[in-house]
């Protein structure tokens, strides 16, 4: 990792319009930077809007005030250094697992009037696609299912086609939007040590959106928490702003017991109270802790009358 800017979010604001056409805020002046291959692993209460980030990270959507800047440039629009995984739905149902993981290398061809034009040339380009196709899948694993249609794969095979299809384009930058929550707890587990292996051999930065602070601490080495809900006299509707942004201490990628361990333990506990921001603490509050699912927040109505029970 290189101690470099790579991306800077730089007072970036977020407000959508309601039916009503009033604004309603969603991120709240997020201001942070990222060097190259670094594992970002962002946690946050259920609509604060950490798929919204990565969607400016992504260059699908502009932020409302504020600039997102890779090396110092302004992201206006997706292009191929960015990839995206998202929980569900990132395959193409019709085509065969290889014809997935080669999509995307094909649809970069500039033009496909050279099918005609220099034929040779283009089969021999369409054929080095799909030699770099199956290599893809050798290192996935799923070499065997090749013309396999992605509703004869489990989950867990369905997601490492995802995560080759947008490594192949080898991005520099690689956005994962819950990736591993429609799996199982086994599944999750051998997904979480591939993507690790895949960092590693690959070196790219990666965000990573996940409700298990676990699964955060033990991928990241940086876990940002990004919430709605903290100290504010305006009450509710002021948008997400991030509470807390730790370093993970220790090798990275760690040891499959650290998973175990009683410092993962503590790592958890810190993130969920010390960790944070203490200008923010009141939001830990807000927070079910003794849930599994550790960042699901209380509604909007307990919120409100919480507040209102509270001493003036
Ligand atoms: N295009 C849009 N138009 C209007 N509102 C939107 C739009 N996109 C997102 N929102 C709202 O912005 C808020 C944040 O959404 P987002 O999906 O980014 O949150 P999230 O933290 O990823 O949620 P979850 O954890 O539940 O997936 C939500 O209240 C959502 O309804």
């Amino acid at each position: 990792m290189s101690g470099k800017t790579m991306l800077h979010m730089e007072d970036v604001y977020v407000s959508y319009q309601d039916r009503q056409k009033r604004e309603n805020l969603i991120l709240n002046d997020i201001d942070f930077k990222v060097s190259e291959g670094e594992f970002i692993t962002v946690v946050g209460p259920s609509g604060c809007g950490k798929s919204t980030l990565l969607r400016l990270i992504l260059g699908a959507e502009r932020p409302t005030r504020g600039k997102v800047l890779l090396d110092d440039r302004e992201i206006e629009t997706p292009d191929r250094h960015r990839g995206i995984v998202f929980q569900k739905y990132s395959l193409f149902p019709h085509l065969t697992v290889l014809e997935n993981i080669v999509f995307g290398l094909n649809a970069r061809d500039p033009s496909l009037l050279r099918r005609f034009w220099r034929p040779f040339r283009f089969r021999e380009r369409r054929a080095r696609h799909l030699d770099e196709a199956r290599s893809y899948l050798d290192r996935i694993g799923l070499a065997g299912s090749a013309h396999k249609f992605p509703h004869e794969l489990s989950g867990g095979m369905r997601q490492r086609v995802a995560i080759a299809q947008s490594l192949i384009m080898k991005p520099r930058i690689l956005l994962m939007d819950e990736p591993f929550g429609a799996l199982d707890h086994a599944t999750r587990m051998e997904m979480q040590l591939f993507i690790l292996e895949q960092w590693e051999a690959h070196g790219m930065t990666i965000f990573f959106v996940t409700h298990d602070l676990e699964e955060a601490c033990f991928l990241g080495s940086r876990v940002v928490v990004l919430s709605q809900y903290y100290q504010t006299d305006a009450g509710p509707g002021q948008g997400a702003k991030i509470v807390g942004d730790l370093a993970v201490p220790g090798a990275h990628p760690k040891p499959t017991d650290f998973l175990y361990s009683p410092e993962m333990g503590q790592l958890v506990a810190r993130i969920r109270e010390e960790g944070l921001d203490p200008d923010y603490l009141q939001h830990i509050r807000d927070f079910n802790l003794t849930h599994r699912d550790a960042f699901r927040t209380v509604n909007e109505r307990e919120w409100k009358q919480d507040a209102c029970e509270k001493p003036a």
